[in-house]
């Protein structure tokens, strides 16, 4: 299916799956086209200052009241939301884990999602859950909404396609997919089985990060985003919607799909983007900065220069600098670091750190290059070297990070982590 998607990131979107479904010059008219309902669906609050508002306008068959009906509690026991702080008995550690296999029994997005770790308080919507996720089935006639946060979706293997109330999108890996608080939702298989990692942000939504001194263009272009077009299901057959709030889950029963928005306007919607398309900025003579170059989006918080959450990649490019230690130095930071590999090496963790396996750097845990990465990078002459063929990512949060049961429980968790940086001998020999 060859899907349209329309350029630009927060802009104020209008789409019509109907010629003139969409109301001209007002949002809520006394008789919409085509006998539709007019809702409003508001990603902030009302008096957000303009940059950080977010609604949109939704012209349905049937409004969102008629889409719900007696809830009942259900579980979905392997997506944790915080704080979930005593989960794990795992001693204090950096921690990685190499790729789960692939489960082989029937699971949706939400069955199969799996959380390694929760930060902050979902009720303080401040913080996220970080994990897996596996899917081996479409969600059919089952639609969900996550009340807690915004949903990033990061596919490692195979495609879904994200069929939102806003239009459908179809994400790969390579590509990222956000769908917003409150958008409802059913994700298909495209190409599976599919994996990937997710992130479920509590707090203020992604936006694009300050460039400062780099300027007007570079990192990730607004351009680049694409929101899907409207498209909406006339289903009348019985169906279930399945909603996460508050930590929990919630089901209902409806004889028909929510999923039926016939025309939008607004600038909160679902997006993807294709992370090669992120204008990476770096070194050009000597030293390795600070990875907020590559920023890709940031979830501010109330405090200056402090995000919530900042996702961030490490893409293709060129290492150019000069009598330099070219890979990320030894580090310990006040941020906590979950990292994935989508595919390809990291420099600083050649071997190990595998694509679909995560590693935890937590609040002020020392880490850095392994010994044979650090021993590699002392030798190397420092010609040109493109890091080809490669893309890793970065949840990194203020908060401290606290690993799941299910995490600490996986037998892909490396006991001997650590022991990667063992060879890192004394080289101290007392003189220049
Ligand atoms: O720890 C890591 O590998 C991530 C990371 C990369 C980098 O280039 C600089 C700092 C940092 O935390
Ligand atoms: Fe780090």
């Amino acid at each position: 299916m060859t899907l349209r998607y329309m350029s630009g990131f927060g802009n104020e979107f209008a789409s019509e799956a109907l010629p003139g479904a969409l109301p001209v010059g007002q949002n809520s008219p006394q008789h919409c086209p085509y006998g539709l309902y007019a809702e409003q669906l508001s990603g902030s609050p009302f008096t957000a200052p303009r940059g950080a508002n977010a609604r949109s306008w939704l012209y349905r068959i049937r409004p969102s009241v008629r889409h719900v009906g007696r809830f009942e509690r259900r579980d979905f026991p392997f997506w944790k939301s915080a704080p979930a702080r005593d989960e794990s008995d795992l001693p204090l550690g950096p921690y990685r884990w190499g790729p789960p296999t692939m489960p082989d029994d029937a699971l949706t997005f939400p069955a199969g999602l799996r959380v390694m770790t929760t930060a902050g308080d979902v009720d303080a919507r401040s913080g996220m859950a970080a994990g897996l996720y596996f899917v081996t089935r479409s969600m059919a006639e089952d639609y969900f909404y996550d009340a807690d946060g915004e949903l990033l979706i990061l596919p490692q293997e195979g495609a879904l396609r994200f069929v939102t109330e806003l239009g459908a999108m179809e994400i790969s890996p390579g590509e990222i997919g956000v769908v917003p608080r409150g958008v409802k939702f059913k994700a298909e298989l495209v190409a599976g089985p599919a994996r990937g990692y997710v992130c479920e942000n509590y707090g203020a939504p992604f936006t694009l990060p300050d460039r400062g001194p780099i300027g007007a263009n570079c990192l990730a272009n607004a351009r680049d985003f694409e929101a899907p077009v409207a498209a909406f299901e006339d289903i009348e057959r019985p169906c279930r919607l399945t909603v996460k709030w508050g930590g929990k889950f919630f089901v209902c029963a409806l004889d028909h799909s929510p999923l039926d928005v016939v025309a939008w306007h607004g600038n909160y919607a679902p997006y993807k983007y294709d992370l090669r398309r992120f204008s990476p900025v770096g070194a050009l003579l000597f030293d390795h900065p600070d990875p907020s170059i590559f920023c890709v989006l940031t979830a501010p918080s109330e405090r200056k220069g402090t995000p919530d959450l900042d996702f961030l990649i490490f893409p293709e490019r060129w290492l150019v600098a000069e009598h330099t230690f070219r890979p990320p130095w030894f580090h310990m930071n006040a941020m906590s670091e979950f990292m994935g590999l989508i595919y390809g090496r990291y420099d600083a963790k050649p071997d190990g750190f595998l694509p679909g396996g995560v590693s935890l750097h937590d609040c002020m845990l020392p880490h850095g290059p392994d010994a044979e990465s650090f021993e590699q990078a002392t030798r190397a002459t420092l010609a040109p070297q493109k890091l080809a063929g490669t893309l890793a990512f970065m949840l990194e949060t203020r908060l401290p990070q606290h690993v799941t049961h299910y995490a600490a429980a996986l037998e892909t968790l490396q006991i001997d982590y650590s022991d990667c940086w063992a060879g890192l001998a004394r080289r101290f020999c007392g003189t220049r």
